[in-house]
């Protein structure tokens, strides 16, 4: 059985279509993300998922439970864990499990037992008995899985788990997600607008635009869709020529000149160096610096939506609560395939 199956989901607030029509699944056991920018409509989904909002159409099963019909079923057999904290900061690390256990009508023996666990699992049972008030960001972020956890749910919900933290600190909480994924059998589905948290962490990522999903596949997949690494080059000499030289050279997929030389998309890089080199000397160019780029999810989400995450996000806040609408005339395509050569050098977000 999936762990989650959606089909034809859409969900609106008024003149906003936040989910658009997206249909697909999640497999047993999968570490799934989310990525998109603030705005894509991740949370809406998310919210849809746990039961907090109904389908304006369409249908969502979890665990095998309709979130319309079956709220109750669905709640149970899941675990969430919000973008905003809600920890009881004056109690201790334990007290905040326990709660959470009681209000899921956990007995004491299991109680005992599976907190002990789960404190291990997410590292935190030297500081068990200290208040959460003293706790760092990144152990807050711990403990909050941690509770996700606690009643052993097939599913588990994170949104943007490590928003705010610092790149070390998201670094450590990938680990403790991706331990849980694997000791505890858990399905996780998360939200991210991190490339590299989707990259790094997920099974599959679905990229998430405008409320539909762009693509869904693994990152290798997606990445090798794009048809290999970007060599950067700068060249002394007739950069025309040279450029000239790669129109009949099978290997060099597409290449696009920039200010000091040439971008040179080809299958591996590192083993088209010594042609390229050949080439400069034919047409009496020297190639001054080489830079190989494999291609990232921001080159990805580029390619299909002809934008960067961030850029998207900058014109997200500010249209306010407005919907973006994508340009719909073809150009992004054509921007992606300009832009791509743009986007290796600007990397990561950190
Ligand atoms: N309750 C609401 N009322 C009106 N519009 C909403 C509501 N919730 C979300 N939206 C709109 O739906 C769209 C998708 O928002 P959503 O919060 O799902 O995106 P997101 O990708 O999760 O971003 P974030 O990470 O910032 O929450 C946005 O245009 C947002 O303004």
């Amino acid at each position: 059985m999936a762990a989650i199956q959606v089909d034809e989901l859409t969900r609106t607030f008024g003149d906003v279509t936040a989910v658009d029509d997206l249909s697909f699944t999640v497999d047993d056991g999968e570490l799934f993300g989310l990525l998109g920018p603030n705005g894509a409509g991740k949370s809406t989904l998310i919210n849809v998922l746990v039961t907090l909002l109904g389908p304006t159409t369409g249908t969502a099963r979890v665990n095998g439970y309709d979130v319309s019909s079956e709220m109750g079923a669905v709640r149970n057999s899941i675990g969430v864990v919000f973008q905003e904290q809600t920890l009881d900061e004056e109690l201790t690390g334990e007290e905040n499990l326990a709660f959470h256990a009681r209000l899921y009508g956990m007995g004491r023996r299991e109680r005992t037992a599976r907190i002990d666990e789960v404190l291990e699992l997410v590292g935190l049972t030297d500081v068990r008995d200290d208040r959460v008030g003293t706790y760092s960001g990144g152990m807050k972020r711990r403990l909050e899985i941690g509770r996700g956890l606690l009643h052993k749910p097939a599913v588990l919900f994170l949104d943007e788990p490590t928003a705010g933290l610092d790149a070390r600190t998201r670094r450590d909480t990938w680990e403790y997600i991706q331990r849980m994924n694997a000791d505890d059998g858990v399905s996780i589905v998360l939200t991210t607008h991190y490339i590299e948290e989707a990259e790094h962490l997920c099974d599959r990522v679905a990229i998430v635009d405008d409320g539909e999903i762009a693509a869904i596949d693994s990152p290798e997949a997606l990445k090798a869709d794009l048809g290999g690494s970007v060599v950067s080059l700068a060249v002394d000499g007739s950069v025309s020529a040279f450029r000239d030289r790669l129109e009949d050279r099978p290997w060099a997929v597409e290449y696009t000149r920039t200010e000091s030389g040439v971008n040179v998309t080809v299958e591996r890089g590192e083993d088209r160096i010594a042609d390229l080199v050949h080439l400069a000397d034919e047409v009496d160019a020297q190639i001054t610096s080489v830079d190989i780029h494999r291609p990232n999810l921001e080159t990805v989400f580029l390619s299909l939506t002809g934008d960067t995450i961030a850029s998207r996000e900058a014109s997200h806040e500010r249209s306010g609560e407005e919907i973006i609408e994508p340009t719909g005339d073809g150009t992004p395509h054509q921007r992606a395939v300009d832009g791509r050569s743009e986007s290796v050098h600007g990397g990561n977000d950190e």
